[in-house]
Order: C-alpha cells, then structure tokens, then sequence
C-alpha cells in the first residue's frame, strides 16, 4: 500500500539466520524450494482468489469451489505438477474440497487395501481423476464405534456379486466428504455377510452416480447433510448423506488384501491382522499431526505481527504507547502457542518416518510396530489437534476486538480447523486407544517384555517411580536430562496409578470405563512427553545457520515448562516435583521469553507464509494494517449503498413511529 515495511525495526532485531530457519522449518531445502515457488504460484494466479469466501451463499460457494478445484488440475495438468508440486499446491489455494478425500483417503484406501490386481484396475483412474472417490465409513448412527456400523455387504454365490443395502435410517452414511455432491465412486465400508454370517466391517468399492450425467446409480439415495459451524469455512465441502437399496457390485470389488471371498463364497483372512482395514485412517492420522502445525503456525504468525503493530497503554512523555508484544501476559499467551506450532512441527516429522517405517515392516509381513503406530498416530492426532483448535481461538483473543472480524482470517480458520478434534476419531475415543495400549505395556512390565519405542522409559519403572527432580536453579531447567525425567515420571506415575487402580475392579472393562477421565489424562502426559522429547531429539541433529540452535532450544524449552507450569497438579501430586521447583520453572520461562521477544516476528516470517495464504489483513507481512482494514470495511456488501436497502420497509416506519410518540 504505502511500500514501507511496518515491521522492519522487529525484523531488524532478530538474531539468528532466518532463511536457515525456513529450511529447517521446511524439513529440508529441496521441501523448501517447493513449498515457496508453488505458494507464491498460487498467491499470485487470481484464479485462486479467497477473500470473499465468508460473504458468498451456500450454492454459489460450493461452485467457486468446484471452479478451483477443476482450476487447481488444470494447472497441475499444465504445469507437469509432480505428486509432491500438486499436493502443495492444493495445500495453498486453501479450501476444503472434494479433492482433499479422494486424494487423501479414497486413494489410500486402495493402495492400503487392495490388492495387486485392485489397485492396478483403479488408481490409474483415480489418478487421472477419470473417477473421483469419497470414504465412506461414518454412518448416522454410529462414527466412533466403527464394529457398530449397520450397513451390509451381503455376498450372492448366483451371481458373484455383493448386494450393498442400508437396512435401516441409521445406517445411512452420513459425514463423508465429497459424497454430496461430487464423488462417482467411494470406498464403503460395510460388514460383510456369506453364507449368513457377519465377518465384521470390510471396505468395497462402489460405483455410486453415472460416469455420463452424474445421476446416482440405481439403488442409491444421495445428497449433502447441510451448513456446517461458521460462514465460508467447511461449507466448501459437500459431506453427504447416502442410502443403498440394494445395489450390486462384483465381488472383485471387495478391497481383497486383508481377507477375501472366493467364487463359491468362502471367506478368508490372511495372515495380517484385521486391524488393517482401519489403516487409511492411521494414514491420515499421521498427516493431521503434520496439519496441526500447519494450521497453529498460520494463527501465530497473524497474532505475533499485529501484536507487534498494536500499541495500547504505556505513552511517556507523548511518545508511542507500548507495543501489545512487549506486555508479560501476552507473551505468556503466545509464545507457547509458538513453541507448540515447531514443536508439532518436528513430531509430525517423526511421525510421518515412523508411518514409513511401519509400512516398509507390513509389505515384510512384520506386523510387531503396529499397536504402537497405532497409539502414537491416534494420542498425537488427539493432542496436536486439541491445542491446535484451542490455540487458534487464542490467537483470536490476542488481537482484540479486530481478531473478530473475517478480515483477520482467524474467524474461518478457527471454524474449518475445529472438526478436526472429531473427524478421524473424536479425541477423547482416540485418547482412551492410547491408554489402553498404555495399560497393557505396564501390566507386561513384570514379564521381562522389554518396552521399546515410544515407551521405552517405562523399562526404567523402578528408577522412574521414586526420582525425585535435582533442579536447584532455574537455570537448571534448561537441562534437556532435567525436563525429560520430570515428564516420564510423571507419564510413567499416572499410567502405573491407572493400572493399580484398575485392579481393583474385578470386571476389568467397567474398571477401564469408570477410570476413564484418569486415564485420558495418563494418556496425554504420554503424548506430550512424546512431543517433548522429539523436539529435544531434533536438536541433537546438525541444524546449519547462525543462532539458529539457540532459538529451537529456546522454543524447546517454552514448549516444555509451559506444559509443565500449566500441568504442575500432575507433577506436584505425583511428587516428581516439588512446589519450589514449579516455581523455578516459572522463572525459567519468563527469562525465556525475554530471549525470545526480539526474535518473534523473525520466528514467524520463517513459516515463510504468503499474504495469500495468510487471507489475514492482521497478518500481513508489511505490517500495515489500519489503512487496510479500514478499506476493506467500505468493499463489504453492506456499503455498496449509503442507505441500506429495507430502510423504507422496516427503518423508516419505525423512526416516524417513534417522532408521533415523543409528541404524545
Ligand atoms: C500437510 C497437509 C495435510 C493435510 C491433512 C488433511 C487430512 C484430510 C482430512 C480431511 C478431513 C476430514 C476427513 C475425515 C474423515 C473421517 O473422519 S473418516 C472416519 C474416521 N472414523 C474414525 O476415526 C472412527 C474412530 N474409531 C475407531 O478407529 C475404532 O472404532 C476404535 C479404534 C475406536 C475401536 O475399534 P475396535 O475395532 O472396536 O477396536 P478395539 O476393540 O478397541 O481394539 C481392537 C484392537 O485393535 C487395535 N486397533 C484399533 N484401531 C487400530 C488401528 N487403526 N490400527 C491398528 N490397530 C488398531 C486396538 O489397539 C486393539 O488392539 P489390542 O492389541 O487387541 O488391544
Ligand atoms: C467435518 C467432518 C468431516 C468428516 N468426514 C468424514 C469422511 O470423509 N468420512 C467418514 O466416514 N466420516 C467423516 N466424518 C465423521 C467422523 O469421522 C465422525 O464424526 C467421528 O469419527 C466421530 O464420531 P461420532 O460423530 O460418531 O461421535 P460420537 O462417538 O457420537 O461422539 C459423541 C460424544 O461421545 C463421546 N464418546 C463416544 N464414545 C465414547 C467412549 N467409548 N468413551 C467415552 N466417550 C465416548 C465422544 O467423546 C463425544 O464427546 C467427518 C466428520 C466431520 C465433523
């Protein structure tokens, strides 16, 4: 607007090599290089313009939306997009579509799911989007509690197919993505009956409208479920609502991997585990995590740079007031939000290699990662999400009353990020997975099983179940030995105080159901001290650029005493520390924050996000918000006339109304 940088005094503060700090936040310079050409693509084509989302009607929001996404593949058509350049680039343009399911969950359904000869028959035409795809497993009447899932998959030995039926309202698929009004195939997930018997939820792949006029198939009802929370938001997507009278499909369309129907009907399993049919959602579990930091780093970035163009209070003598950054509480508020987003950062980094890993050991047939991916995937999902839903609003709050305007962006992100505390598990039903993986490690720990992986702190019970913190000093805090034997005492105690409890019922299942509030809360001091200590392993690596190390093992260590501050009745009640060293804790980090204050906008220009991406006038990069919120406000609709429309109906009358009684 004016061409000055608002920000270049708090940028000229900082103190470590912010392009180093760019890579590191991208993983790597090639994810970097990719990640910043195809963002400013997107930023500049405007073809991929958001701003008036929040003021568009449900049907002409869904076509603009329908219009990008066709955009979108044209462009990743034209451009020869690689996998990774048109992932990104659906990434930027930044809202929700069908796209995001058939990418996300209907092609890895069927790579995880099929077989050889399944997967070569449909991914080339999903991948050439000749089909789009939806997953369909979520039903009216049952989400969570997927073995509660009504419909059926019946197999007919006459004519080798499976009759697909919705026996009854509440089995109608109701929530997938893409279903309402796009998807022409999904992967639906039904239980699979031969020969009269249930053999439980199986996926199939059903044809579900015309490749010709995209009218539903016969046999099939379907349709959007409605507006969803918040203006513009998730009412991009078409969730749907679906019924199937039964409609036939061949039997070779039973996603076959984990066990199969022969011709005369006979079922089959192989020798993987069951638990592999639910293995799209682990998938997507892992890349929530990595989303997370996504999502939280975009609200932080917005709240660090207005905090720092806000000014209230504090004038001497008629000079500038104080900037918002600079007041103890508001540091206290952000920085940790922060600390979090890198923090989610480097474990959704983890994750993503332990998925890998957990994949490469499946196609050997080694199986034994398995309830652990499936813990960390589920815990990580649940916490990562939580605090990132949570710390978005607190963005919102941090910037005032302006934070509350759609202009700020955080309005629209609050409400498209928020489902994701539900979808792909409600995270206290994912949360309860953990402490049951958790309940059985402690109960093997006298078997001479080793624990290994993630709960290979547990091997050290004895040592863990009687330490007590030598923290003298604030300073002493800043030992990464200090901080991680706090936390697994602490996660090691709370889990070994469910298990000693549990025992006191003698229906081991009502035990779990009546501790249950205990042991979600076991469940995540085991995922944060997950997050904690991946964050200290990051920086046992080599991290390139001047002050680069300083300003992670600062973050590290925000991230950490915050959690330790906000969680101490965990650690003082399970006496790992003591009411002196929590203090200490507390002075720690209020020093900490002081280091970092000179290096916030610098940490958050290292998200290296674009205006575009941000679609937050609060958030710019130039820092200059007043004149731009101050035009924006007269482009909204409602000052397209000076006099608003329905004056003369419903504002006149009564002004002339009140004027007759003032006279009486
Ligand atoms: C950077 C860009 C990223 C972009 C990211 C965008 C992501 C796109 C997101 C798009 C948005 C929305 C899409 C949303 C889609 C959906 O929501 S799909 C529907 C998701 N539904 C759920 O998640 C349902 C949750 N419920 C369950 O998973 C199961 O029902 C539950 C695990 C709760 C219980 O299952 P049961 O079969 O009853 O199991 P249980 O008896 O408790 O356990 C038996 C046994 O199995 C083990 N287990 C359970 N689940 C798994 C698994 N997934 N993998 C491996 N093992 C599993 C469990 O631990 C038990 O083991 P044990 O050894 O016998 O104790
Ligand atoms: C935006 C959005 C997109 C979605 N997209 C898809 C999709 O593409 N495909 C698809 O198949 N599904 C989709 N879903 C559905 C989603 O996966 C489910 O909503 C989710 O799994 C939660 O299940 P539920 O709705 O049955 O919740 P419920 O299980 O009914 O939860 C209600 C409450 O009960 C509590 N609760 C439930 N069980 C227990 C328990 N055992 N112990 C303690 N508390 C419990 C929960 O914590 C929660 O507070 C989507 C949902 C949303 C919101």
């Amino acid at each position: 607007m004016d061409g000055i940088d608002h920000l270049a005094d708090e940028r000229n503060k900082a103190q470590f090599d912010v392009d180093a700090m760019k890579i590191v936040w991208a993983g790597s310079r090639h994810a970097f290089e990719v990640s910043d050409r195809i963002s400013k693509l997107v930023a500049a084509d405007p073809g991929f313009r958001k701003d008036n989302r929040p003021m568009l009607g449900r049907n002409e929001l869904f076509k603009n939306t329908l219009r990008k996404a066709a955009y979108a593949w044209k462009r990743i058509i034209e451009l020869h997009l690689s996998e990774e350049e048109a992932a990104k680039l659906r990434f930027y343009v930044d809202e929700p579509a069908y796209t995001d399911l058939h990418w996300g969950m209907f092609v890895p359904a069927i790579k995880g799911q099929g077989t050889e000869e399944q997967q070569q028959k449909w991914l080339p035409l999903a991948y050439k989007m000749q089909i789009i795809g939806c997953y369909g497993q979520t039903e009216l009447g049952h989400g969570s509690n997927v073995q509660g899932l009504e419909t059926t998959a019946t197999f007919d030995p006459q004519t080798d197919e499976f009759v697909i039926h919705s026996p009854t309202l509440t089995s109608s698929k109701w929530w997938p993505g893409g279903l309402g009004k796009v998807s022409t195939h999904g992967v639906i997930y039904a239980r699979l009956i031969t020969d009269g018997r249930d053999h439980g939820v199986h996926g199939f792949i059903v044809q579900l409208r015309s490749l010709e006029d995209h009218s539903p198939l016969p046999g099939i009802t379907v349709g959007d479920i409605g507006m969803k929370f918040g203006n513009g938001a998730y009412n991009t997507m078409d969730n749907g609502v679906l019924r199937f009278d039964h409609v036939r499909i061949p039997r070779d369309q039973m996603l076959m991997r984990v066990s199969q129907v022969t011709r005369e009907g006979k079922y089959m399993q192989s020798d993987v585990p069951r638990q592999l049919v639910y293995g799209t959602m682990v998938y997507v579990r892992q890349t929530i995590v990595a989303d997370a930091s996504c999502a939280l780093s975009r609200a932080v970035c917005i709240a660090t740079r207005y905090s720092a163009v806000r000014r209230q209070f504090g004038s001497q003598d008629g000079g500038p007031e104080s900037q918002v950054i600079d007041y103890k509480t508001q540091q206290n508020r952000l920085f940790p939000l922060l600390a979090s987003a890198y923090a989610f950062r480097f474990v959704g980094e983890w994750l993503k290699w332990l998925y890998t890993d957990v994949t490469q050991r499946l196609q050997t047939n080694d199986f034994s990662t398995l309830p652990e991916a499936h813990a960390c995937t589920a815990g990580l999902k649940s916490v990562t999400t939580t605090a990132t839903a949570d710390g978005i609003e607190e963005c919102r709050k941090l910037c005032g009353g302006h934070g509350y305007l759609c202009t700020s962006g955080l309005p629209e992100l609050f409400a498209v990020y928020v489902p994701a505390c539900t979808y792909e598990g409600d995270n206290i039903v994912l949360l309860l997975q953990v402490a049951r993986f958790l309940m059985k490690t402690v109960s093997q720990l006298g078997s001479g099983k080793k624990p290994v992986g993630t709960t290979s702190y547990m091997g050290q019970i004895e040592h863990l179940m009687q330490c007590r913190s030598n923290v003298q000093r604030a300073e002493d805090w800043l030992k990464p030995s200090a901080i991680l034997e706090a936390f697994e005492s602490r996660a090691a105690r709370m889990s070994v105080a469910c298990a000693q409890n549990l025992t006191k019922f003698t229906n081991p299942e009502e035990g779990f159901a009546e501790l249950s509030a205990d042991l979600v809360e076991a469940a995540v001091a085991h995922c944060q001290l997950i997050i904690v200590s991946k964050f200290i392993e990051k920086l046992l690596q080599d991290i390139p650029g001047k002050g680069v190390r300083e300003q992670l093992e600062a973050l590290c260590n925000i991230y950490a005493l915050f959690l330790l501050h906000k969680h101490q009745g965990d650690f003082l009640s399970t006496g790992c520390i003591t009411a002196k060293q929590a203090s200490l804790a507390n002075d720690q980090l209020r020093s900490l924050y002081s280091q970092v204050r000179p290096n916030a906008i610098a940490l958050v220009d290292a998200f290296n996000y674009t205006d575009h991406f941000l679609g937050s006038i609060l958030g710019c990069y130039d820092g200059n918000v007043y004149p731009k919120l101050y035009e924006a406000a007269w482009k909204d609709p409602l000052n397209d006339s000076v006099v608003p429309e329905g004056y003369h109906e419903y504002i006149r009358p009564l002004l002339k109304q009140n004027l007759r009684t003032a006279r009486l």
